[in-house]
C-alpha cells in the first residue's frame, strides 16, 4: 500500500512484526509509541471514523448492562491490524496510553473481523497460565477496568474458510483471505 496504508512496523530489535498495521486518529508504533505525530512514510493517521466511535460506545454501553463497574471510554486512536493465516502477535500489555486512563481502567474495545484468530490472555507471561479464547468474525471483546492492563496476544489464525463459510460482512466488503483487528483506546485523559 502507498503512504499511510497498512504496512508492516518493526519492533526494538528492528525484527519487522507478523502482521500490517496502520493507525486512525493518533499515530502508534511500536518503537515511537505515541510520540510522533507523522510515520516515516511522512503520512498522518486519518482521522477516526465516526462510525468507529460509535461502535465502540456502543459496545461498551451493552457490556455496562452486565457489568456495572466498567468504566465509559471515548476512543482517540484505532490500531488496525491485518493478519494474514501464518502471522501472530506476541504477548503484550497495552499500556502507553495516558496512565490516569490506565489507572482508571478505561476499557480497549477489540473488534474482529475475517478468519478466526487463538487469543491469550491472563495476568502473567507465564503462557502456560494464560487463558485462551477463540475470536471470531464480529466478535468484540473488551477488557477494562482491574485487566486494562493484562498480557495478552495472538498465537495463530485459523486456517482460511471457505468462502461460504465466511460470514456475511466479509462477502460484502470483499475482504481479502485473513482477520482484520479493530483496537480501538482512549490516549488522552
Ligand atoms: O489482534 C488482536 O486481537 C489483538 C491486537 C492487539 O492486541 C493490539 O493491537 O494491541
Ligand atoms: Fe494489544
Amino acid at each position: 500500500m502507498g503512504p499511510g496504508g497498512f504496512y508492516r512496523p518493526s519492533n526494538r530489535s528492528g525484527a519487522k512484526l507478523r502482521l500490517h498495521m496502520m493507525c486512525f486518529g493518533r499515530l502508534w508504533d511500536p518503537v515511537t509509541k505515541y510520540e510522533k505525530s507523522y510515520r516515516s512514510d511522512g503520512s498522518a493517521p486519518p482521522p477516526l471514523p465516526y462510525e468507529f466511535i460509535s461502535l465502540a460506545e456502543n459496545a461498551i454501553e451493552d457490556a455496562q448492562l452486565h457489568m456495572k463497574l466498567l468504566p465509559s471510554m471515548l476512543p482517540d486512536i484505532c490500531v488496525a491490524n491485518f493478519y494474514s493465516y501464518g502471522d501472530r502477535l506476541g504477548l503484550h500489555q497495552d499500556c502507553d496510553e495516558h496512565v490516569g486512563g490506565l489507572d482508571r481502567g478505561l476499557p480497549v474495545v477489540s473488534v474482529s473481523i475475517g478468519e478466526s484468530a487463538e487469543f491469550l490472555y491472563g495476568h502473567t507471561r507465564d503462557e502456560n497460565k494464560l487463558e485462551k479464547v477463540l475470536l471470531e468474525s464480529g466478535d468484540v471483546l473488551i477488557f477494562g477496568g482491574k485487566s486494562r492492563r493484562i498480557f495478552h496476544g495472538v498465537r495463530r489464525i485459523l486456517p482460511p474458510l471457505d468462502y461460504i463459510g465466511l460470514s456475511q460482512v466479509v462477502k460484502e466488503t470483499g475482504l481479502i483471505s485473513g482477520r482484520l483487528n479493530l483496537t480501538l483506546k482512549q490516549f488522552q485523559f
